[in-house]
């Protein structure tokens, strides 16, 4: 039972505001330390349906036993969303158990009240900002199109509105190709082009890199996404790419590997290929990779811009007993030797470097050293400018760090709360002699003008520009 005490403890300090969810879990007993973080994440996401399961079923009121709501909210939890108390039998367990039977038949009152098919759809995945979030929705273009998908949808009984007003309501993204926005309570779990392959889940600041980086659709063209598990964005890579080409898709976890492996497979991304290996192992000059033009690089990073999950604290936690400081610091010197890695492939002319972090030190710090390290010096490589990185995107790089204006303006940021977005951060490097304007202008989004789509001869062998039609 210390273990239920434990995490209705750090239940109470949290709502006492005594730090963050991160900082006092970090401050629980080794031993029970990650079973006790995952049963409070997993009992905050359900806490608003468990508090009013409690409450309908008078568990406190009847049960002196059960000193705290937390300590309910915990065990109630267990109770009906896990394997049952995990504890030796005892009073408080047979306090609750005895009313195991109304506390089961209220939750499924609730569940049929709230139209929710699994009791994951009970769940609220984060703080309040989530809730403005659309759930974003993007059309896979290797398997189907945004027409054969709004049919599917309409078939469902969605129609054009605003999806923050209406569960019944979808819209298509302003600045992303593709990409539909539907209420945040909507899950598609169960829906057959979600289950396969036909749409794919991916927030829209996420779908970001893969546009600006914008890589031909052509037989020739030679990508590398050099992080990919679980995915997302190489399967994005894929689509804009039409399946032509060849993408590499580096990921060195083996358990990410598989997810990748199972994820491409799905999404009918026929050209990639993906390898499970760490991407600082691989030699530039090597045959196969030595033509590659553009790479992505959306390596590990704090996750600091994700609100609407809470499960990523889980992943960190326990990986590091440093300090909060020490840890990014860490991070940010991995995430340079990433990018300065990814500038010695001999071809590559375009590298998009991205984060879901909002710290400056993994975003503008990351970049500056970079541009101040020997692989850009002689202006190799430089920042593309802003009219080539989703250009009428209002919210830019933060000025204070970098060591020009025109730098905070060729870098994108989404800030958590007010874009309707995760908190993120995009970067686009140029080999500089290689790289025109002009032949890239136009390319870079539809934000603010346009959507154009430019062919070249197919004699010119150069295939067709993808990326922002
Ligand atoms: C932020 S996630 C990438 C998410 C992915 N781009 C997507 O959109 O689905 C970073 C991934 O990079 C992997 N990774 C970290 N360092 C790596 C390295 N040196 N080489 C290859 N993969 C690496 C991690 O295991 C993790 O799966």
């Amino acid at each position: 039972m210390n273990f239920y005490f434990e995490a209705a403890k750090t239940l109470d300090r949290l709502d006492a505001k005594q730090g963050s969810i991160k900082g006092i879990i970090a401050t629980l007993p080794e031993k029970d330390r990650k079973r006790s973080a995952a049963l409070v994440i997993e009992t905050l996401k359900f806490k608003a349906v468990l508090s009013e399961v409690i409450s309908k079923a008078d568990l406190l009121k009847e049960e002196r036993k059960v000193s705290s709501v937390s300590l309910a909210l915990v065990l109630v939890h267990d109770l009906l969303l896990a394997r049952g108390i995990q504890a030796g039998d005892g009073p408080i367990k047979q306090a609750i158990l005895r009313h195991k039977t109304r506390l089961h038949g209220e939750f499924q009152k609730l569940k049929i009240k709230k139209g929710a098919t699994s009791n994951e759809q009970l769940a609220n995945v984060g703080d309040e900002r989530a809730a403005n979030i659309p759930r974003y929705v993007r059309v896979n273009s290797c398997l189907t199109t945004v027409d054969e998908a709004v049919k599917h949808f309409a078939s469902r009984g969605f129609s054009v509105g605003d999806p923050l007003s209406s569960k019944k309501a979808y819209a298509k993204d302003e600045h992303v190709p593709n990409l539909l926005l539907f209420s945040p309570s909507i899950s598609f779990q169960d829906d057959p082009f979600y289950q396969s392959g036909k749409i794919i889940l991916q927030d829209k600041a996420s779908c970001f890199p893969a546009l600006v980086l914008s890589p031909l659709a052509a037989d020739e063209s030679l990508v590398i996404d050099a992080t990919a598990a679980p995915g997302n964005k190489t399967s994005h890579l894929s689509a804009l790419m039409q399946n032509k080409g060849k993408l590499f898709a580096f990921e060195k976890d083996r358990k990410r590997f598989t997810t990748l492996k199972m994820m491409v497979a799905k999404a009918g991304c026929t050209n990639v290929r993906p390898i499970n290996s760490d991407f600082l192992t691989v030699d530039p000059l090597d045959l196969q990779f030595a033509q590659v033009t553009h790479i992505l690089l959306d390596p590990s990073c704090s996750g600091s811009g994700i609100v609407n999950r809470l499960d990523h604290l889980l992943e960190k936690e326990d990986e590091d007993d440093s300090s909060e400081d020490e840890r990014l610091e860490k991070l940010a010197a991995f995430q340079l030797v990433m990018i300065k890695h990814a500038m010695r492939f001999p071809k590559v002319n375009r590298i998009v470097y991205s984060t879901c972090s909002v710290h400056a030190i993994e975003n503008e710090g990351v970049i500056k050293n970079a541009l101040n390290s020997d692989e850009c010096r002689d202006g190799r490589f430089r920042l593309a400018p802003q009219n080539e990185v989703l250009p009428s995107w209002p919210r830019r790089g933060q000025l204070n760090v970098l060591d020009s204006p025109g730098d905070a303006c060729s870098l994108v940021r989404c800030s958590p709360g007010e874009d309707a977005t995760n908190g993120f951060f995009v970067s686009c490097f140029v080999k500089a002699a290689e790289t025109s304007v002009s032949k890239r202008k136009a390319i870079a989004e539809t934000v603010g003008s346009t959507p154009k789509r430019k062919k070249r001869k197919k004699s010119q062998k150069q295939g067709t520009t993808v990326g922002l039609t």
